[in-house]
């Protein structure tokens, strides 16, 4: 198979879909690999490390899309990446369709077989999501630290306080890997840590692992107005994996919160949480205003810290890659499962169940998608 990664042209992306490591696994097996030249400079991967690893440079993206079988990616294609789509091609990225019907339509009308990492399933974990919801949420404290600070639009409150001064309180909403992670680095820096979710037993393990360090707290509106009012700094971390994501925070709850406080929605990728982050920031112009209250909503953070992201997503992805490189799309997805869960459109249908139910598409089953081709392997 030819394997095309090409370049990300997201705002300030730099992360890479492959490794030079991870193209030695794909050459190794007998494949091809189309790398557009400069792709990994953000992720400090050099043309020439790709180049020994066994894969050719590509000078543009059109030739990398138009001469793949698969095209892998980091972030979803932007609008002027969907020329490229055709019919049987394979694309292996993340997605977030629920949020995306643009892109969505594009896939649909084109034929496109699109994987995304973040509805792979194993055991309702969600393995291709995991590490950069680790990043996500550890720079989600780090981050609302920094808005924090006056010099920055903030309320001026340092999360550790010092000395007989009170601590920076801190309300995570989705207790799952983000909010866990954001967790780890808000106790770290001191702060007085709530995390809400809707899984009792989920709050018992959170429980097991901080102790008295932190507090948690059934989601319900009554429990996430008043620590999201008491909060200097909320972090969204809610996930229905694949769905648009539930707006838990009211517009009304917002206004309750004081000036110059800071909202985090990592889970703007899938919507946002909170009603007021209404739109997806760049890390080029990271947050805006809304009702006195700092809002922080870029849907690609971990492209801000590339090296790091690259190497813990492509650790990942690439046994996937693989198994889809090796036996086909249609062989890989029937002796597995979990890769079937990823499949999010294909012959023109959409194949997630709440991808369709949110955008309006009638669902229908891979296996009826791909009947075809399944008939022939
Ligand atoms: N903005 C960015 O750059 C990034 C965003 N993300 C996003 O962060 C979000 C969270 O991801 P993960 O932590 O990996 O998901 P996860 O599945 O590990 O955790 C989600 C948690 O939300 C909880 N939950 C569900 N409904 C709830 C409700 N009504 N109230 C309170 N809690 C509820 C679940 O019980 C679960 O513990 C996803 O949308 C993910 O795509 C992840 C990485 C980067
Ligand atoms: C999860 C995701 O969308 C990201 O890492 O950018």
């Amino acid at each position: 198979m030819i394997i095309g990664v090409p370049k990300e042209i997201k705002n300030n992306e730099n992360r890479i879909a492959l490794t030079p490591a991870g193209v030695v696994s794909f050459t190794t097996s007998g494949h091809k690999v189309l790398i557009e030249k400069d792709a990994g400079l953000g992720s400090g991967f050099l043309n020439e490390a790709y180049e020994e690893a066994g894969a050719q440079i590509i000078e543009s993206a059109s030739d990398v899309w138009s001469h793949a079988d698969m095209i892998m990616k980091v972030k979803e294609p932007l609008e002027s990446e969907y020329g490229y789509f055709r019919p049987g091609l394979i694309l292996f990225t993340y997605l977030h369709l629920a949020a995306e019907p643009a892109l969505a339509k594009a896939l649909t009308e084109k034929g496109v077989t699109a994987i995304a990492y973040e509805t792979v399933e194993v055991n309702r974990t969600l393995p291709l999501l995991t590490p950069m919801s680790e990043v996500a949420g550890r720079m989600a404290a780090q981050i609302g630290a920094q808005f924090l600070q006056k010099t920055n639009g903030g309320l001026g409150i340092l999360l550790s306080g010092v000395p007989g001064v009170n601590r920076g309180k801190v309300t995570i909403i989705g207790g799952g890997i983000v909010g866990t992670n954001a967790a780890k680095m808000a106790v770290g820096l001191g702060a007085d840590v709530t995390i809400i979710d809707l899984n009792a037993d989920r709050l018992r393990q959170l429980d097991d692992i901080f102790g008295a360090q932190i507090k948690t707290l059934m989601s319900n509106p009554f429990n996430i107005a008043e620590a999201v009012a008491e909060a200097d700094l909320v972090i969204g971390a809610v996930l229905i994996p694949g769905a648009k994501a539930p707006k838990l925070v009211t517009e009304e709850m917002v206004k309750n919160m004081k000036p110059g406080a800071v909202i985090v929605d990592v889970a703007i990728d899938q919507g946002g949480i909170f009603e007021t982050s209404d739109h997806v920031t760049t890390h080029d112009n990271p947050i805006y205003l809304k009702h006195d209250v700092v809002h922080y909503s870029v849907a690609n953070m971990p492209g801000a810290v590339p090296r790091t992201s690259t190497i813990a997503l492509t650790n990942v992805t690439v046994p996937y890659a693989l198994q889809i490189a090796n036996k086909g799309v249609c062989k890989a997805i029937v002796d597995n499962p979990h890769l079937k869960l990823g499949v999010n459109t294909a012959n023109g249908e959409v194949t997630y169940e709440v991808v369709a139910r949110d955008l309006g598409y009638t669902y229908m089953p891979v296996e009826t998608a791909l009947e075809k081709e399944l008939a022939s392997i």
